[in-house]
């Protein structure tokens, strides 16, 4: 839990002084316009329910200051819908859609705060640790929004388009939509580069919410296969990605024949640099923007439940000491724990799971190098637990929810801190505590001062020998930030440059 400095600004959703409109409108029940939202078409409308707008404000205040949570909405009015703080506050909505929620306690802090705003057809950039629930933050309006349609009519053109860096994080996206709300199936489909187009072709002919890597989208646009023209609720998950170099085109032309006056924009993160804001600021309507547990202008800040030990070594020493932690977590027990490790190239990972596999261990892969159907294997190997130890490049690094990964190590750093957080982030969550080691040799100095701000920042031990590699946090990101993560057609003819996936 964060300062209660850091929470100055929730005053907007504390008791204000009614304005004239307020007065008129009661309080119990506030609708927005369309004209407030600036989306004009068939925005529904949301009615905070009674019974939340009845809880004492000092209820609303403790939840706030308790999550941290700070919303800043740049709209006249402010903000004035109170957080859902149980799910009993839900709007009216179809019983099939909310049964599955039963199997939680509550909504987490980002759901709470960003439901109301989603419901009621607001741009929001939504901030939130890894594995804070921030996909049904996301996903619950956007099925809501889709039974309510399908009650009205037939589309004929997807409404919803959900866009995510990789494969596996697309799929995972559309199987918890699916699992949510099984009677919309027919209505969700999977678009991603690496396999063949013809199934997606025919999928796309029925979908109303489609969930997709951006290079395959853009394929099946220019090819005529998926018309965006009416979408209205448009997902950037893990946005900073979406929004750097390596996948800054592609969105510009996915979201262009989407009409800014009658889509709700939607962007969600764990990590929000400042290098991706303006550009954020350009495709949104008036964002309201969500923030859990702390000042999104700060350093990359990782979840704080994950216990973070950096090791500073020479490259040499590497493999070994990495066999010695996989022997402490692998051998003298029947049920060995999940391990995620991660490297920076494919060639390293190839490396590297094969000295693994020869040291007896049960380990599989996941990289740009293997296709998409192993990829798929792999991951459900490691999930499944026939695989105890998964070796990935960064592609496993942001989103994958995979259950009871105890330990994460690093035996390369990343490209960016950013990348470091998200990796980690892969154990840990859902309220779980978590376990990090990461290997930071010379070569990776140029991040010391950003790590060692991360490491500050949720409490962690910073090494005597880290500390001397400089606490300068350095501007410039690597130019290939993005590049290692793109999703590449193997349809096409290989082009100059080759991404690692
Ligand atoms: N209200 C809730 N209470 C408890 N667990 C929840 C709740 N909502 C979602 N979860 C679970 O929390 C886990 C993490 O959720 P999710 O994958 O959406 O995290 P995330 O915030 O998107 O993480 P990342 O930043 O890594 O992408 C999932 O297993 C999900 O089922």
């Amino acid at each position: 839990m964060g300062k209660r400095s850091h929470n100055a600004e929730p005053t907007e959703l504390r008791e204000k002084k009614k304005s004239k409109s307020d007065k008129h409108s009661g309080s119990t029940k506030e609708k927005t316009s369309d004209k407030e939202n600036g989306n004009s078409e068939d925005q529904a409308a949301y009615s905070q329910s009674i019974a939340l707008s009845g809880l004492p404000q000092s209820q609303i205040d403790q939840f706030l200051d308790k999550n941290v949570i700070k919303v800043t909405d740049p709209s006249p009015e402010g903000v004035k819908f109170r957080p859902l703080i149980s799910f009993d506050y839900l709007p009216p909505g179809d019983d099939n859609l909310y049964a599955p929620l039963k199997s939680f306690p509550a909504p987490t802090p980002i759901q709470a705060a960003t439901w109301p705003l989603l419901f009621a057809g607001r741009d929001v950039i939504g901030i939130a640790e890894t594995g804070s629930g921030k996909t049904l933050a996301f996903g619950l309006p956007c099925l809501k929004k889709l039974m309510e349609s399908k009650r009205n009519k037939k589309p004929s053109h997807p409404s919803t388009v959900i866009i995510s860096p990789t494969r596996e994080l697309a799929m995972q996206i559309y199987d918890q939509l699916v699992k949510f709300a099984d009677v919309v199936k027919a209505g969700v489909t999977c678009v991603y580069g690496g396999v063949r187009k013809d199934e997606q072709r025919e999928a796309l002919k029925k979908a109303v919410i489609v969930v997709a890597t951006p290079g395959r989208l853009k394929d099946l646009m220019s090819d005529e296969s998926v018309n965006l023209s009416k979408v209205k609720y448009l997902v950037l998950d893990e946005a900073d990605r979406m929004l750097d170099k390596g996948f800054e085109q592609d969105i510009k032309e996915i979201i262009r024949p989407m009409p800014v006056s009658r889509r709700q924009t939607v962007m969600f993160t764990a990590t929000w640099p400042r290098s991706v804001r303006d550009l954020a600021a350009g495709f949104m309507n008036s964002p309201v923007t969500v923030t859990i547990g702390g000042d999104p202008s700060a350093d990359p800040r990782a979840n704080t439940r994950i216990k973070q030990e950096v090791e500073v070594m020479d490259g040499r020493e590497k493999e070994g000491r990495l066999i010695q932690l996989l022997n402490r977590s692998q051998r003298g027990s029947n049920n060995p724990e999940k391990v995620l490790v991660f490297c920076l190239y494919k060639k390293e990972a190839i490396r590297v799971e094969r000295l693994i596999k020869m040291k007896g261990f049960k380990v599989a892969g996941i990289h740009g190098d293997l296709n998409q159907a192993d990829r798929f294997r792999n991951l459900e190997a490691f999930k499944s637990g026939t695989a105890t130890i998964l070796v990935a490049t960064d592609v496993a690094a942001r989103g994958l929810d995979i259950p009871a990964v105890m330990l994460v190590i690093n035996v390369t750093f990343p490209l960016t801190v950013e990348d470091y957080v998200h990796r980690i982030g892969r154990t840990g969550r859902a309220g779980a505590t978590g376990h990090a080691i990461t290997f930071f040799t010379e070569q990776d100095k140029a991040l010391s001062g950003g790590l060692i701000n991360v490491l500050k920042a949720a409490k962690q031990n910073v090494p005597e020998d880290l500390l001397k590699f400089g606490t300068t946090v350095k501007k410039k990101q690597h130019d290939a930030y993005g590049a290692f993560f793109k999703d590449v057609d193997t349809d096409k003819k290989a082009t100059k440059i080759t991404f690692d996936d």
